[in-house]
């Protein structure tokens, strides 16, 4: 038979099969099977097909098994690598599978995923787009998750059965209409609400992914006991959830007092070990690598970078929604640092094969009280100094010492990015004055409004820049902040949009007496 180039497409019920020449491709997409991104020709390869299985006990991952064993995965040459962050591609010779159990490099450096893009490069963009496009919204095991409608650039090698996923991604951009007009004079803004997920914030998007390969690891035999963490809360919920979801055991270290009630019970809930200890998150970060490097835990933070190839999906899934067109600018609330980096890499990879032509300007946005990255920015990058973080409302980024550090730094110098920092008040404020609009936000969230917010001011932001703030967590983990705020019971705030509840005797006159009183002030009453 012809060489040919096939690549599965699961979404379908048949192999998809591409011309021999991927560079003719590049030059004529009409080749493509864009209709519904491969309506699928039938491949001379193809096995006699199996039935597909019908009984009552079959389920989504049963029928994806079943097609693999119809119409084999094969014949792409995808894979990826772990290489020392930064590296030389040209020089280095350093790569570890993503099977081996590794976070450093040799030299004590962070490590990057790196993707053989000449394989991915065989197909052009617009077969890419209309791929990605053809899984949304699909229940096909493991394509319906945001983040698994693009394995091919997550792990291509994972077997989907070893996959653990709970749909996550897809989820909602947000027109924010409301504020946008009232509070900026902007008609072009987006929320990306990546906290309305399975266990309420983005992490979900990189658990997926990490959680899968350690069952891949722990099915191969490798010395996997358990999965462990530090968190400020969100990070420790995925964990559990996915772990218990897949029967792994989970431990996770959590900094006494500084998360959320809601946060905690969650690891509490899904069984994890919690250990609650007297320190904070740079404490709790520095004991679980030590940890981790002394017992057979699996090291489950974004320093390992497998968790940031479900995260870079983030970066796709805006493209996506608007059509493959690309913002001006995303913000993002920072920590420990290693989102910023994971959407410059999804960006970046999407303008690398093909799928759109430019990157979005970025901006990383720190809480005042909890501020590394800025303090070195505004250095004009001469000397990272590490700091000793305060309390913040913002609790899930009170990180001082970032371990993604230089990933965030090499993301923004590509991005011609910008750091901002907002002050307590701030970001209570900029809460208040989104949830005022319809939203129901996280003090993080908070943060990359403020950001927003002086950017806009400053008229670096122009009132028509389509901008994407990136919501990380959902608001209901942080209602005991909102409850302070509109009770106005924060010590030196003034709480200006504070809407506090009125206290009224049980009887109709009391009653209409404070409805009249509030209409009066009502436009339009
Ligand atoms: C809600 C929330 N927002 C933002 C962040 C910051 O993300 P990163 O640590 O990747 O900078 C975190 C975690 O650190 C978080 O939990
Ligand atoms: N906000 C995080 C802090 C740890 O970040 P990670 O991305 O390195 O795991 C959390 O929720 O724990």
């Amino acid at each position: 038979m012809a060489s040919s180039y096939l690549i599965q497409s699961p979404s379908f019920s048949t192999t998809l099969k591409l011309p021999s020449k991927p560079t003719t491709l590049k030059t004529t997409p009409s080749f493509l099977p864009i209709k519904a991104a491969a309506a699928a020709a039938s491949s001379n390869n193809t096995p006699t097909p199996t039935p597909t299985p019908t009984s009552k006990s079959s389920n989504i991952r049963d029928k994806a098994r079943h097609q693999n064993l119809t119409n084999p995965p094969q014949i792409n040459n995808f894979s990826a690598k772990y290489v020392p962050f930064g590296a030389d591609p040209e020089t280095s010779t350093e790569s570890y599978s993503l099977d081996e159990i590794v976070y450093r490099s040799q030299s004590g450096g962070l490590l990057d995923v790196q993707h053989d893009l000449s394989a991915l490069k065989a197909f052009p963009g617009s077969y890419w787009r209309a791929l990605f496009d053809s899984r949304v919204g699909k229940r096909t095991w493991p394509y319906g998750s945001g983040v698994w409608s693009k394995k091919e650039w997550v792990l291509p090698d994972i077997s989907s059965d070893d996959i653990v996923s709970a749909f996550e991604g897809n989820t909602n951009l947000f027109w924010a209409e409301r504020f946008g007009k009232q509070f900026l004079g902007m008609n072009d803004l987006w929320v990306k609400h990546c906290g309305i997920s399975h266990t309420g914030s983005f992490k979900d998007l990189g658990m997926t992914v990490l959680v899968s390969q350690v069952n891949r690891l722990r099915k191969m035999n490798k010395p996997v006991v358990g999965v462990g963490c530090a968190s400020t809360g969100d990070t420790s919920a995925a964990l559990s959830a996915y772990c218990a979801s897949a029967g792994i055991p989970s431990i996770v270290f959590l900094p006494a007092n500084k998360i959320s009630i809601a946060q905690l019970v969650q690891p509490i809930a899904n069984g994890a070990f919690v250990l609650s200890i007297d320190t904070d998150f740079d404490g709790c970060m520095k004991l679980i690598r030590e940890v981790t490097s002394e017992l057979p835990i699996y090291l489950a933070n974004s320093l390992n970078s497998l968790r940031l190839e479900g995260q870079k999906t983030a970066a796709i899934e805006i493209l996506q929604q608007f059509d493959w067109e690309v913002p001006e600018w995303v913000i993002i609330p920072g920590g420990n640092l290693g989102n910023i980096y994971a959407f410059y890499k999804g960006f970046h990879m999407c303008k690398e094969l093909g799928l759109v032509d430019k990157i979005p300007r970025l901006v990383c946005a720190q809480a005042a009280n909890a501020n590394p990255l800025y303090l070195y920015y505004k250095s004009a990058w001469d000397e990272f100094k590490a700091v000793k973080a305060n309390s913040t409302f913002a609790s899930a980024i009170q990180i001082g010492d970032p371990v993604s550090i230089d990933r965030a730094v090499y993301a923004l110098k590509k991005s011609d990015g910008i750091v901002e920092e907002a002050t307590e008040e701030e970001l209570m404020d900029a809460m208040a004055m989104a949830d005022s609009t319809g939203m129901f936000i996280c003090p993080h969230t908070g943060v990359a409004l403020t950001a927003l917010m002086k950017l806009r001011k400053s008229g670096v932001i122009g009132a028509t820049d389509r901008t994407v703030v990136v919501s990380t967590a959902h608001g209901l983990k942080f209602t005991q902040s909102k409850i302070d705020y509109h009770s106005n019971n924060i010590k030196e705030m003034a709480c200006r949009y504070a809407n506090p509840p009125v206290s009224v005797a049980a009887d109709f006159g009391s009653v209409m007496d404070v409805l009249k009183k509030y209409l009066s002030k009502t436009p339009k009453y």
